[in-house]
């Protein structure tokens, strides 16, 4: 046996022995004494995993797995990255989005503006990305049967236009989620060519998953940030940081709270990804009022106004639009 499932036989064993008494106290009312020790709580326990996997992602919050989505169907989902860049496909609720350092130009017909798909649920075949059973087979240990995929992106990292603007900021997923628990929720993010430093991969904190969810603003950055992406202002810089550097269909899975982001693409290529996260279909919607979250609360009600016309969609709203179920039954989300 491996030393990864000793341990995990050692907690199994532990939590065996610490299961919740309830007493009934002289005053009548149920007195729990819960053991402290920390338990599997990230992972559940339903075999989607090995246990090094596991406990990897119990103790740093993601994992990164090698060659899980096939070059076939990651060639499948450019060609219709590019139909849509084309401005051959169009689906309802797609959001296409330009860099900030080239959205005000006046020629942005060209596909290589663009930086980022959100929202691709209505494509079938982007959204077969979604539903790979390979994908979902991992996803489950996080989720549980029931799966919501939620939240849907393609990015196309640009070639960074001198101002840095490529960069993503550090930040946690959780922020522009207004449903829980938070443990019951998982991005996949699949690398669709080779992504490393010189084209910006993807930059994680491990561990920070264990922490709580941070305030996010937009950062001061001289030449200017894209819509929405908020940063942590106060992470931590000491905190050790792990560059991920993947091949074409690696995957990582990481939690909603690990702090992560992405450096400049210094390179003249698009460094392309696609991402879905999931959500176990029982999640429930929580109001963000007097959070930290109410900030992009009030950021999205105000560019679906702008947008749709329409006043009446709150922050959670707009999630019950996009969830799609990908297994099981839609049971709350
Ligand atoms: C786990 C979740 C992680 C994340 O979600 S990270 C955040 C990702 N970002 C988003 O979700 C933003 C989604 N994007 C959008 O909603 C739209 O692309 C956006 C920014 C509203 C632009 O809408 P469009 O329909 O493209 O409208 P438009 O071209 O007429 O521009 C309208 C105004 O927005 C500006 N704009 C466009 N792209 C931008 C950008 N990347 N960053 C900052 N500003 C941007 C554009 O210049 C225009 O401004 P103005 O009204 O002329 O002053
Ligand atoms: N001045 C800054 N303030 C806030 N966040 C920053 C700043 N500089 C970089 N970041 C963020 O830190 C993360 C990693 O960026 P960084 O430039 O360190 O990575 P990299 O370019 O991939 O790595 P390196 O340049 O060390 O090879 C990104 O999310 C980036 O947006
Ligand atoms: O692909 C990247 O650069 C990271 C994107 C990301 O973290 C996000 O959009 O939430
Ligand atoms: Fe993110
Ligand atoms: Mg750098």
């Amino acid at each position: 046996m491996s030393r990864a499932a000793d341990r995990l036989a050692m907690i199994f064993n532990h939590l065996d022995r610490s299961t919740v008494h309830v007493a009934a106290s002289s005053t009548s009312t149920q007195v729990a004494s819960y053991d402290h020790t920390p338990a599997l709580r990230y992972t559940l326990d339903n075999d989607a995993l090995s246990p090094d996997q596991r406990l990897s992602y119990e103790e740093n919050g993601f994992i990164l797995i090698k060659n899980l989505v096939s070059e076939e169907d990651i060639d499948k989902f450019r060609s219709a990255f590019e139909r849509i860049c084309k401005g051959e496909a169009r689906f309802p609720g797609l959001v296409v989005m330009r860099d900030v350092a080239i959205a005000k130009s006046e020629f942005v017909l060209d596909q290589q503006a663009i930086s980022k798909l959100q929202d691709f649920q209505e494509d079938p075949e982007l959204f077969r990305y979604c539903c790979l059973p390979q994908i979902l087979k991992h996803v489950q240990a996080f989720t549980g049967p029931n799966i919501m995929a939620m939240h849907t992106m393609l990015i196309n990292k640009p070639p960074d236009a001198g101002k840095k603007t490529s960069r993503h900021p550090m930040h946690q997923d959780l922020h522009y989620f207004p449903f829980r628990p938070v443990d019951r929720i998982v991005c996949a993010w699949t690398a669709m060519e080779r992504v490393d430093r010189r084209n910006g991969c993807l930059v994680v904190l491990p561990g920070t998953h264990r922490g709580s969810l941070k305030e996010h603003d937009y950062p001061e950055w001289e030449g200017g940030v894209n819509k929405m992406y908020h940063g942590i202002r106060d992470y931590n810089p000491d905190h050790p940081r792990m560059h991920l550097e993947m091949e074409k269909g690696d995957t990582v899975l990481f939690h909603p709270l690990l702090i992560h982001g992405s450096g400049m693409n210094q390179t003249q290529g698009f460094r392309k990804a696609i991402s879905c996260h999931y959500a176990n279909a029982d999640c429930y919607y929580i109001d963000v009022k007097g959070t930290t979250q109410e900030n992009i609360d009030k950021e999205v009600k105000e560019i679906t106004t702008k947008k749709y016309g329409m006043d009446a969609v709150t922050f959670q709203d707009t999630w019950a639009f996009r969830g799609r179920l990908v297994q099981g039954e839609r049971t709350s989300l």
